[in-house]
């Protein structure tokens, strides 16, 4: 299948390890005209790195091709595959931001396809359907349009085109799963079911549409459903499992999500509260009185700081209220309150004395249908004995008769 997949023609950003894949990959997008920048990582860790990157360096330069690298320091961390595609990704990432270029090209091929899919099922994870041809990556797009070619067809072009390349010497080796899985388990499975890999390879590229078709249609029905207050959580819980999963994936595109984030996602959409969030690397999704929103977290974690008040009282503020204390002819007489004044989120155990007697704060925020994540918000009152005098917004203290009594108040307004 010597055909590469369809790539934008835009400027775009190819990976070059040096291995035949990479270096197949660059030749063919070359001699296609396509505008490349080449972006090679040094690992660092192998002797034959340096050779390995003034290899590549050397390629671009002949072509007059611009090149990018960089070399990895690891200043004692541990080392491992993951770690260094983690390292790779973020510099591929850094360059397409840096450049504008938004298209990265990876040159992953179909023995690749059949690794990732054996790691899926071998991991038990939520979707088997291996490496898509194109997905959202960084700021722009990531494609691997060799996603259908064979190794030996990869080999077999580069010693027909005379294209030169390196071996990774740690792929020899197979101490890791991925190569365990190239070197003993393919072979195997080719023996006891000769062609498998073509039979494989096409159920996954049918997972995969299938796939894209549910995300294009979740996308669609969150649109829909996406009003001021978030989105309508009954509209979710009604779609089957599989796709009520799937918006986990429109809301937080960005984030590498594990089966397990699907899993928790799909257990806590199950749980009726009133309200609840649940958090995604920097990102936080609440539910709240039917409606579901994302919201990054750097942005609302800012901790609302408790502060006094004394006798000369005035204006302050908390969070997003101005509070004003006063002086005044109606609100709690001054006689109930010791100052100085606390103004803090509600505790555990905060209760307020109303005309009926008292009332815990908490379900005052509840009947108020103040969402979960808001409630630390709102600000309360207490005087130094730790009464409550105010939930700001919300409730000021009754003190029955005595208020009619009274010569002079505390006003709290907001
Ligand atoms: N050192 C490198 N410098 C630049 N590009 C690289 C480098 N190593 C790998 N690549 C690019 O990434 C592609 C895939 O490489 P490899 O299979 O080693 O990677 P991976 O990114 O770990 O993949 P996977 O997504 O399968 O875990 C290569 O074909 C090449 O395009």
């Amino acid at each position: 299948m010597e055909t590469i997949a369809p790539v934008p023609n835009e400027p775009l950003i190819v990976g070059v390890s040096g291995g035949c894949d990479s270096m197949v990959l660059a030749h063919l997008l070359h001699e296609a005209k396509f505008d490349l920048l080449i972006a090679h990582v040094h690992h660092g860790l192998r002797a034959a790195s340096d050779e390995e990157a003034a290899f590549v360096e050397n390629w671009a330069f002949e072509r007059n091709l611009p090149f990018r690298t960089i070399r990895l320091e690891w200043d004692g961390q541990r080392v491992n595959q993951a770690r260094c595609r983690e390292k790779r990704y973020q510099f591929f990432e850094n360059l397409m931001e840096e450049t504008n270029r938004s298209h990265l090209v990876l040159a992953h091929h179909r023995d690749d396809q059949l690794e990732t899919l054996l790691i899926q099922l071998l991991r038990g994870e939520a979707t088997i359907d291996g490496i898509p041809i194109h997905r959202p990556f960084g700021p722009g797009q990531l494609h691997r349009p060799l996603v259908n070619w064979t190794k030996q067809e990869l080999t077999a072009y580069a010693t027909r085109q005379q294209i030169e390349w390196r071996e990774d010497a740690t792929n020899a080796e197979t101490k890791y799963l991925r190569n365990q899985i190239r070197h003993d388990i393919l072979p195997r499975l080719a023996q006891v079911r000769p062609g498998f890999e073509e039979a494989t390879v096409r159920a996954a590229r049918l997972r995969q549409t299938i796939q894209d078709e549910h995300l294009a249609y979740v996308e669609a029905l969150v649109a829909r459903h996406m009003t001021d207050d978030g989105i309508v959580i009954d509209e979710i819980n009604q779609l089957p499992t599989d796709l009520r999963r799937l918006v986990l994936q429109v809301l937080l595109p960005d984030v590498r999500l594990t089966s397990e984030d699907f899993d928790r996602f799909l257990a806590w959409l199950r749980v009726d509260m009133p309200s609840s969030e649940v958090y995604y690397g920097n990102w936080r999704i609440r539910r709240a009185y039917g409606y579901l929103t994302c919201i990054e977290k750097d942005t609302t974690d800012s901790a609302l700081e408790s502060f006094q008040v004394g006798a000369d009282l005035g204006t302050y503020r908390y969070g997003e209220r101005d509070v004003t204390f006063s002086y005044g002819e109606a609100g709690i007489p001054l006689a109930e309150v010791t100052f100085p004044l606390t103004v803090r989120s509600q505790l555990p155990g905060d209760r307020i004395q109303l005309e009926i007697g008292t009332k815990k704060v908490s379900r005052i925020l509840i009947d108020a249908k103040v969402p979960r994540y808001l409630r630390a918000e709102v600000p309360v009152v207490v005087d130094a004995t730790g009464q409550v005098l105010a939930v700001v917004g919300h409730r000021i203290a009754k003190f029955g008769s005595f208020e009619l009594l009274a010569r002079s108040y505390l006003m709290i307004e907001w």
